[in-house]
């Protein structure tokens, strides 16, 4: 980073002049760096100036000249990969591992595969029978929705934020971005990449600051607001769409999930376990799309168990920078003592604990960070609210089941509805047990594997929409219907 304290981006400048507020690392809880709050006049200032800058640099330039742009994007990410990198595993304490082939190389993607689709886009045409037999032409023509507020979460913080950035921008809006308090470095570079490649002032806006009278509900009350894309915990969207009522604007929400795997007893076992263990741990849990509740067919219960324990103990957990750790800390010192208490409820709810449970002991400055033990639970009731609630942490309880009946309810028994991964070499068995899913996606013996065409978002409380190539693309832009008599 070349500054130590995070500025706003508006209308072209960076901007601070507001309270500030510590960045902290949750390896050690040191302090990184101040982040300067955006009020509620920096969020006027953001929104005026993407409303000009709509009708003016960015609504003049052609598709092909908006697509070259991003594109510049993208390069300009990866021209600073590192930068990238060393400040998402500074806010994050995520591995340089991940980092590196995940986060950062899909904030470049997710540009580049925008820019193309828009490129190619094509619209709907219908040629219209009428009475004097001349007929009619009517055409779609696709609209940006004007300005976007695009609010993201810490858990991927350019991933994230970018998914929902670049079709917004590749369909021709203008935008106020707002990262998590957790995690403003990244975005901070992006506006740095933005504003080194030429994206025209105003056409991308930042704003740091928190949710509740702060710069998120500044940004999502605000009345100049024409739409809000928000991604994070579901309790925060319903708040998000109160806000959004008052003014009827569209929403699209990617919120939280509880998400299921099935392993059937015909599953590739080492696979099945290999997949189970990233799809719990990955990012300490930290992924909408983890996988909190198991269940496994009782003939391979035991089994099972004990593999997937052996690799949760064989996890390195670590300082991020090196190269062989798999799981750093969580996010907040907040968010540890969230995941300690469902680790305590848990204890009380009468679980059996396979293995973790607690906080690692380093004997070093990592004892003042947000670690938590990677952790495998048996034993409670599926009412328990540890198995109904979402925890976000590195932890899974495993229930075993005996028919592919019982195991469709038990997976589909949640009020939230995203993810859900199958494991079985039965394929038609994956077809049928897939389609009866309550969950926006579905993956058969593997986890998180993402094509950024397909339609990617959740069912009931887990979201509202669907992102993802002409899914995103459908959202941010508007259709008019036009009507030529022959
Ligand atoms: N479905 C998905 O694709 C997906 C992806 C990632 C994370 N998530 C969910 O996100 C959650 C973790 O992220 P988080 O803790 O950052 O979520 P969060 O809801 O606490 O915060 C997300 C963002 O919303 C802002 N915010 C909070 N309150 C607000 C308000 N009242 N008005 C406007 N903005 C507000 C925050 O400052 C932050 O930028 C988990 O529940 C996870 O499942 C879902
Ligand atoms: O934490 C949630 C992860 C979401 C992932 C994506 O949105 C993606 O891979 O596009």
């Amino acid at each position: 980073m070349t500054t130590t304290l995070l500025k706003n981006y508006i209308g072209g400048e960076f901007v601070s002049g507001c309270r500030e507020f510590n960045n902290l690392n949750p390896v050690t809880g040191e302090i990184i760096c101040q982040v300067c709050e955006a009020d509620q006049e920096r969020v006027n200032q953001a929104v005026t100036a993407a409303k000009n800058a709509l009708k003016g640099p960015w609504g003049e330039l052609s598709v092909q000249q908006r697509a070259g742009l991003l594109h510049k994007v993208a390069d300009g990410i990866e021209a600073r990969f590192d930068e990238f990198v060393a400040a998402e595993m500074a806010d994050t304490g995520k591995s340089l591992q991940q980092a590196s082939t995940i986060d950062i190389p899909r904030g470049a993607a997710n540009f580049r595969v925008f820019a193309d689709m828009v490129k190619t886009a094509s619209s709907e045409c219908f040629h219209t029978d009428t009475a004097d037999g001349r007929g009619a032409l009517n055409y779609s023509l696709p609209r940006p929705l004007g300005v976007v507020a695009v609010i993201a979460p810490w858990n991927l913080p350019l991933l994230l934020l970018t998914w929902k950035l670049a079709p917004a921008l590749a369909a021709g809006n203008c935008i106020v971005a707002k990262p998590s308090e957790e995690t403003p470095s990244t975005a901070t570079l992006l506006a740095e990449v933005m504003h080194e490649v030429g994206i025209p002032a105003g056409v991308f806006n930042l704003v740091h600051g928190y949710g509740p009278n702060s710069a998120g509900e500044f940004l999502t009350s605000h009345p100049q607001i024409d739409a809000i894309t928000f991604t994070g915990e579901s309790r925060t969207g319903s708040a998000i769409m109160r806000a959004a009522a008052e003014h009827v604007k569209p929403l699209s929400f990617e919120l939280g999930g509880k998400n299921a795997a099935i392993i059937f007893a015909d599953a590739d076992l080492e696979e099945a376990v290999a997949g189970t263990a990233r799809s719990v741990f990955t990012n300490g849990g930290q992924v909408c799309l983890c996988t909190e509740r198991v269940y496994v067919q009782r003939p391979l219960f035991d089994t099972f168990v004990n593999k997937l324990k052996a690799k949760a103990q064989s996890l390195k957990i670590g300082w991020p920078k090196d190269p062989d750790t798999d799981m750093g800390p969580l996010i907040s010192a907040e968010h540890k003592n969230k995941v300690l208490s469902y680790y305590r409820l848990a204890r009380e709810e009468g679980a059996t604990f396979i293995t973790g449970g607690g906080v690692p002991e380093f004997g070093d400055e990592r004892d003042q960070g947000a670690w938590v033990e990677p952790t495998i639970i048996t034993g409670l009731p599926e009412s328990s609210r540890c198995v109904k609630e979402e925890i976000f942490g590195p932890i899974c309880h495993i229930t075993p089941f005996d028919t592919e009946e019982e195991a469709i309810s038990l997976a589909n028994d949640s009020r939230y509805g995203l993810a859900a991964a199958i494991w079985t070499r039965d394929i038609s068995r994956g077809h049928r047990v897939a389609r009866e899913m309550e969950a926006g996606m579905v993956w058969v013996n593997t986890w998180y594997l993402r094509d950024l065409r397909t339609p990617f978002g959740g069912v009931k409380m887990s979201g509202i929409g669907r992102e993802g190539g002409q899914h995103s693309l459908n959202f941010y832009a508007e259709p008019s219907n036009i009507c030529i008599k022959l």
